[in-house]
């Protein structure tokens, strides 16, 4: 898309209806033309999904348009295709005005009934556009390669509180209608899929001069308390990096049907609040968002094959932060052993294509492609580089790097190039392997990191294993002064055993633990997430009803897929894990309900082994043949039924 022409600025003008569950408006694009190639006709390309376009102008004049969809690519998963034809005569920027509607279905919104949300009284929305959902909020060339900086005005109920990817350049009341209009811009040039906006009863607390945290009233003073370390986090990364080019850094914590741990949208982090541990255990989220602002939308991966130059880059720089912070690199180390083991769990689940760090996508669904691949074996290809040239010269080398590729974007070839002229050469990178670490599916060689922090935990897994098989008494280390990295630590070494073993727990095990530590009653997501897949491996049934309770209550995709997937694997849980799913479908992000019904064996394998949410051929039929029943009652609606069909 946009390969002759390509859209440089955007000015978005819409409304917000909760009534009709819509966003309806203009969106106005500067166009330039990036290819002389002339053409019989001069035709200008975006993205639309699920979304109702009811006229373009060019340059003022009304222009027809046709909607169409791409040879090849899916346009449940893809969209259609905007053509508009431009004049003959645009040499330089023509200006193409869109008047559009956003339909109830766009993936890329989650509406929430007051129910869904914590004070109960108002409706809220949320955006995530990431990777390519951008088309279902606003027509746009859907491309993380075309950049445009943007202004917005959002009109909205009078009570209601609108937050974008943006600054604020302030609000009024349009005394015509007692509306609300906010106003935005974002003068850094910004892929689509950082396009986002949050409308809703919301609160705010300044954390510092460029620092602000939002929420509902009811949790805003404990996000501000969990995330006090933000600009802290923001200095360090700074030092780490070059200068913060997006002025503000705010974080808004979302209602719990949130996706993801955290989406690094410009000027506004969006973060789950499964991360409000009442402590700031969690609170790393916020520094590997933060490390977006410089890797990812900065300098951003060309297309989503190189997604691994968003997440690798900025895992990497997380950990650097959170070390230098603590001021002692064994941190860096500790964390990089967790994220260790989310790579093999993720890679033992995860077909070839996958599994290579420059995943063959090929006109699937990206969120199918979607891993801890990018992330990890993108730090440890990074860590490899940097033990090979040393760590100082490896960071001064980042900042080159952010320097050169700043407000562009980056193939895994052009950084490879860059860093190879960089460090021409050199004597340890002679025989690196660049095609194995790009190309090559499955592990990466296995790293050796700094074991001392993470000893301790894993001596007590081995004890708690040892007691397991029958072999000593229950392990009497006093754990009460563990912070949350020992304690999920401890839970990870024992899953890794188990996992790798094929083996089970004893229920007794289980049982015996929470008596010890008293997981089952723990309010840090990250150590439920954990103990409950323990009990689940043990099929100790003790806590299904917490598990339930978990998965129904918040929608982060990190947890309820695994559990759902061990839920439904299990003797104790499948048909609750069904069940559960079908009547809370609604309640998931539609990203989140697509991902979990793939998940629960309803993908090509159709059985308990298809757990890994990568074919979802079976259901996408399904909702592909009942288009109708889809319109009526919603995508996640659907999804249900369908379950509900194969159960019988
Ligand atoms: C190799 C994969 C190719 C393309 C995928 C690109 C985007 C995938 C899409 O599913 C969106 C992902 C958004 C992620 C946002 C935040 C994550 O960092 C959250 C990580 C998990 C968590 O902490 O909950
Ligand atoms: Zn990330």
């Amino acid at each position: 898309m946009g390969d002759v022409f390509r859209c440089t600025h955007l000015n978005l003008d819409v409304a917000i209806s909760f009534e009709t569950k819509t966003i309806s408006g203009t969106a106005t694009y500067d166009v330039e033309r990036v290819s002389s190639t002339q053409t019989d006709e001069d035709k200008v390309f975006f993205d639309a999904k699920e979304l109702i376009i009811k006229g373009v102008t060019v340059n003022g004049k009304e222009t027809a348009h046709t909607l169409s969809a791409v040879p090849g690519m899916d346009p449940e998963v893809f969209g259609l295709r905007l053509s508009v034809t431009l004049p003959r005569s645009s040499l330089g920027t023509s200006s193409v005005c869109i008047s559009y509607s956003t339909t109830p279905k766009s993936s890329a919104i989650q509406w929430l009934p007051p129910s869904q949300t914590l004070g109960k009284v108002r409706p809220y929305l949320f955006t995530q556009c990431q990777a390519i959902h951008a088309r279902s909020l606003l027509p746009c060339q859907d491309a993380p390669a075309v950049k445009v900086t943007y202004k917005a005005t959002v009109l909205t109920d009078s009570w209601a509180t609108c937050l974008m990817s943006a600054l604020s350049k302030g609000s009024a009341t349009v005394p015509a209608t007692g509306q609300k209009a906010w106003t935005w811009e974002q003068p850094v040039p910004t892929s689509t899929y950082l396009v986002a906006l949050c409308v809703g009863d919301l609160s705010s607390r300044d954390i510092s001069g460029r620092c602000r945290v939002w929420a509902e009233p009811g949790i805003v003073d404990a996000v501000a308390y969990e995330f006090a370390e933000t600009e802290e986090f923001l200095k360090t990364a700074e030092e780490l990096t070059i200068p913060y080019m997006w002025g503000r850094y705010d974080v808004v914590c979302l209602p719990p049907s949130f996706p993801y741990g955290g989406m690094e949208n410009p000027c506004l982090t969006f973060v789950t609040p499964t991360l409000l541990a009442g402590d700031r255990s969690l609170a790393d989220v916020v520094a590997h968002e933060i490390a977006h602002s410089w890797t990812g939308n900065l300098v951003t991966n060309s297309t989503w094959e190189h997604f691994w130059l968003n997440e690798g880059w900025t895992t990497w720089l997380q950990r650097k932060i959170m070390a230098k912070m603590k001021d002692d690199d064994r941190f860096f180390d500790f964390d990089a052993i967790g994220g260790w083991k989310h790579l093999a769990d993720d890679v033992a689940l995860l077909p070839d294509d996958f599994s290579r760090l420059v995943p063959i996508i090929d006109g699937r669904d990206p969120d199918e492609a979607f891993s801890g691949v990018p992330y990890e074996k993108g730090f440890n290809l990074l860590v490899d580089l940097e033990r090979r040239v040393g760590q100082q010269a490896f960071g001064q080398y980042a900042k080159t790097y952010l320097g050169t590729f700043k407000y562009i974007t980056v193939t895994s070839t052009e950084f490879r190039t860059h860093f190879m002229n960089y460090f021409k050469g050199h004597k340890n990178l002679k025989d690196f392997d660049w095609e194995g670490w790009f190309h090559k599916p499955g592990l990466p060689p296995t790293p050796t990191f700094d074991r001392t922090l993470s000893q301790a935990s894993e001596d007590l897994a081995a004890a708690w294993l040892c007691y397991d098989s029958g072999v000593g008494a229950v392990p009497s280390v006093d754990t009460s002064g563990w912070n949350t990295n020992q304690r999920t630590c401890f839970l990870d070494a024992m899953l890794v055993t188990l996992e790798r073993d094929g083996r089970s727990l004893k229920r007794g095990t289980t049982r015996e633990m929470d008596g010890a530590y008293g997981y089952s009653k723990v309010k840090n997501s990250e150590i439920l997430h954990r103990y409950s897949l323990l009990c689940i491996n043990a099929e100790d049934d003790t806590i299904l009803k917490t598990i339930l309770k978990f998965v129904t209550t918040q929608g982060r995709m990190k947890f309820v897929r695994p559990l759902y997937r061990a839920l439904y694997r299990s003797e104790m849980g499948r048909e609750s894990a069904v069940r559960t799913f079908k009547e809370n479908a609604d309640f998931y992000h539609p990203i989140a309900a697509k991902m979990v019904a793939a998940d629960m064996g309803l993908g090509e394998g159709g059985g308990e082994d298809g757990g890994n949410g990568i074919g979802a051929r079976d259901v996408k039929d399904f909702l592909k043949d009942n288009k109708a029943a889809i319109a009526a009652v919603g995508i996640a609606a659907a999804v249900g039924i369908y379950l509900a069909r194969r159960k019988k």
